[in-house]
């Protein structure tokens, strides 16, 4: 049985005075669930937030990190600062870091061995871009962006491993990938790590899904086998779109 996973990328958003009354909401409303629940603010807010949520079976988690130990990085944070705050779970690879802050492959596997070698775990975010699709080269790059950063791994690695597909032509679009797709796409994932590793990795690694969702969609897509969560963005800024989706887990 794998994980079912629930997580909100707040990403720049939400001041502290936000993230505080944001948090208690949805503390407040937190329907009794079997998935696990996360959250992702600012680097300013995570203290805060780790306090806030003392209580909350939620966890805070960093949307990014530095592979270094520590050093010249301005502007960067490392895993052990992470880890001194009580922060264990790291979302690696979005495709906005890709996009925007020029991180590639090899950028990433370093994140991710960082990651492994702190006992941290990884919330490994890739996902094809609108043209990858319409020249149906989706399959082809969504295995090139595991194989490069996730499969020199040894396999007992990927008990720190969470994936997440999150097309780019889906990210704060309004267009979702349709569970078929989403389910296509998931049980592919799963295929090539079992040829990669074998079926006892891909059956334990929980894949999310990542694009657009939102509250009249959530059941459809996590009504899909090979779809464990999701991977929230906008609609993980407001506690009762968040909480409705984790109803629908
Ligand atoms: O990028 C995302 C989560 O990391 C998805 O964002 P949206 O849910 O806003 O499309």
């Amino acid at each position: 049985m794998r994980n079912k996973i629930v997580a909100g990328n707040w990403k720049m958003n939400k001041t502290s005075t936000e993230t505080g009354e944001l948090l208690n909401e949805l503390a407040a409303k937190l329907p009794d669930t079997q998935a696990e629940v996360m959250v992702a603010p600012t680097f300013v807010n995570l203290t805060a937030a780790v306090s806030a949520l003392d209580e909350s079976i939620i966890e805070v988690i960093a949307q990014n990190m530095h592979f270094a130990e520590s050093g010249a990085y301005t502007g960067e944070i490392s895993a052990d600062m992470l880890l001194d705050i009580d922060i264990d779970t790291v979302i690696i690879g979005h495709s906005e870091r890709r996009a925007s802050f020029g991180e590639t492959d090899e950028i990433l596997a370093k994140k991710v061995k960082t990651a492994i070698e702190k006992e941290m775990r990884i919330l490994f975010c890739f996902g094809e871009q609108l043209e990858d699709r319409k020249s149906d080269n989706h399959f082809k790059v969504v295995e090139s962006q595991l194989r490069n950063v996730l499969f020199s791994l040894d396999a007992s690695a990927w008990t720190h491993i969470v994936l997440a597909y999150e097309p780019v032509w889906a990210i704060g679009t309004g267009e979702t990938a349709s569970p078929e797709q989403a389910q296509e796409m998931h049980a592919f994932i799963r295929k090539t790590i079992t040829e990669a590793f074998d079926s006892s990795v891909a059956d334990k690694v929980s894949i999310l899904y990542g694009g657009s969702v939102k509250p009249a969609n959530a059941k459809e897509i996590f009504s899909k086998p090979d779809v464990d969560g999701g991977l929230i963005g906008g609609a993980s800024l407001k506690a009762d779109d968040f909480v409705e989706i984790i109803k629908a887990i």
